[in-house]
């Protein structure tokens, strides 16, 4: 018997619908649009793709949705105007400045120079300090969704054992302090870790975000198991096309495991929707509004 599909597209395709609906209250009844600025410095064509959903997916919920792309030789004193100027701007709630940006400015600078209350990607370290003392944040939009199919699958995960594997500050670090929040006993893998099939076969839960297409073999998972892969890896497929696959071999994963995201269609699309959710609800606290339920963490 297979595992049970966790279909991160419907999901996240219901997260949007609730966002909506709760924009639509925001504009009839108080006058407020919620709104989003995307920052794109230079011309990768993948980042290029994922601005473009993220504006389409945008204005679809009824938001505003403002793009900004800068040459890629912008210099960081011009890149750190946009930012002020965008934290002075009251029709914006949210600032995403898409990563990874070009070598010659400073990621840590650029990122820690945004609102923390517009800081829709949970980024600043102020957010970082909070989620990391279980204080209300905004919340990383990856792990946000990765969390959502998480709970939906299993209700509780309270005491479940949690494998995380990776340990970057936008997807393995805050994954890992959510699963702590939910009471699971985490453990952290990375590229030092000894025996990693032996740690992952301990898991409840594994969430693989690795970047290495189709790391993670069925044999690693504990029968049972939920899977959930966060990585994005394109590699060449046939007919000289290329496809995407995840940092798990999703054939023999779906053999063991009690249920699996698909990549694509899994995990990627809730991003889109948590950072609309992550929207809306630094919108409703900068004005004191009630916020939207069952889309934070
Ligand atoms: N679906 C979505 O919405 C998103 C998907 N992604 C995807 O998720 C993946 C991870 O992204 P990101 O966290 O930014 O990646 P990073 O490259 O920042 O981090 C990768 C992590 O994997 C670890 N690692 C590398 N090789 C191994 C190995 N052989 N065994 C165990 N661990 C290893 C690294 O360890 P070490 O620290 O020791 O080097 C590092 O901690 C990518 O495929 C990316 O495209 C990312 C963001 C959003
Ligand atoms: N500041 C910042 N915040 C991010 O959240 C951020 C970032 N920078 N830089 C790049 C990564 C990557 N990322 C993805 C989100 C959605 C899909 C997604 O929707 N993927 C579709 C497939 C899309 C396709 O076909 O190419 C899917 O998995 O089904 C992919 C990748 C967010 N990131």
């Amino acid at each position: 018997m297979g595992a049970t599909i966790i279909d991160g597209k419907a999901f996240a395709a219901k997260v949007r619908e609730k966002v909506a609906t709760h924009v639509a209250r925001l504009v009839d009844e108080h006058g407020i649009t919620p709104g989003l600025a995307v920052v794109l410095v230079g011309e990768d064509p993948a980042s290029q793709v994922y601005v473009r959903s993220k504006g389409k997916a945008t204005t679809e919920a009824g938001m505003k949705s403002v793009e900004h792309r800068l040459d890629p030789s912008t210099s960081e004193a011009d890149l750190l105007a946009l930012i002020r100027d965008l934290n002075a701007d009251e029709t914006i709630h949210g600032i995403l400045v898409q990563l990874p940006l070009p070598k010659h400015l400073d990621e840590d600078l650029v990122i820690n120079s945004i609102d923390p209350a517009k800081d829709v990607d949970g980024f600043h370290i102020s957010n970082v300090g909070l989620l990391g003392t279980g204080q209300k944040s905004m919340v990383p939009c990856t792990p946000l969704g990765c969390l959502m199919m998480l709970r939906e699958h299993l209700g509780s995960l309270s005491g479940l054992n949690a494998v995380v594997i990776g340990r970057s500050n936008i997807v393995g670090k805050p994954m890992a302090q959510l699963l702590l929040g939910d009471s699971c006993t985490v453990t952290i893998a990375h590229s030092r870790t000894k025996d990693l099939p032996g740690v992952v076969r301990g898991a409840d839960i594994v969430v693989a975000a690795v970047g290495r297409p189709e790391m993670v073999p069925g044999d690693w998972i504990k029968p049972g198991a939920t899977v959930i892969d966060v990585g994005i890896n394109r590699v060449d497929g046939d007919a000289g096309k290329t496809r995407l696959v995840g940092d798990c071999y999703y054939a023999s994963c779906e053999k063991v495991a009690g249920a699996i995201t698909p990549v694509p269609g899994g995990v990627g699309p809730m991003t889109i929707a948590c950072l609309l959710a992550n929207t809306v609800t630094a919108c409703c606290r900068s004005h004191g509004l009630a916020e939207p339920e069952g889309l934070t963490a």
